[in-house]
């Protein structure tokens, strides 16, 4: 079995509901996303000796997450302050992403994990992302 990955990077805002410290703010981060995918060579074709080619990767992780996610506010639907926000900023065209869980490192490498799993069928084995150049979660199946 191998596993090989492929770094990006992506700007996003966002604000931690309850958080008993500065993160409750809105503020924003650039992260550095690591994808990694496990799986066996291409036995011949033009993917020969590839698990993946990194360009196909870097298409489905554009389309799937990047083009979301990236330059957005990215919001907890479940909290009412985060929602007031993402409203305001829809109602000024700019652009959100919400998802179903508070927006710490932890849940928003799971939920890349999940989407690069489910939604573009990729053999994914695990998503890294760093938040700040010094703190990152990853998660992993
Ligand atoms: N386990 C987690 N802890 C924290 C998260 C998180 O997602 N998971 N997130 C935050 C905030 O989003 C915050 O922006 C990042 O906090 P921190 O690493 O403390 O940021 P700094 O820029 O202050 O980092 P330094 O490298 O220490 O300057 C908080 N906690
Ligand atoms: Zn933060």
């Amino acid at each position: 079995m191998f596993k090989t990955a492929k770094q990006f990077s992506f700007d996003m805002a966002h604000m931690l509901d309850d958080h008993d410290g500065k993160c409750r703010n809105l503020h924003g981060h650039t992260y550095i996303l690591q994808v990694e995918v496990a799986g066996e060579l291409c036995p011949d074709g033009a993917k020969r000796g590839m698990v993946i080619d990194f360009g196909d990767l870097k298409t489905l992780v554009k389309q799937h997450v990047l083009d979301k996610m990236d330059h957005a506010f990215i919001y907890d639907v479940h909290s009412a302050r985060e929602s007031q926000v993402a409203d305001l900023l829809t109602r000024l065209d700019s652009k959100v992403y919400g998802i179903a869980t508070r927006t710490t490192a932890e849940a928003m490498a799971k939920h890349i994990f999940d989407l690069l799993k489910t939604e573009a069928g990729l053999p994914v084995s695990l998503v890294r992302l760093w938040e700040t150049p010094s703190a990152y979660c990853e998660y992993a199946e």
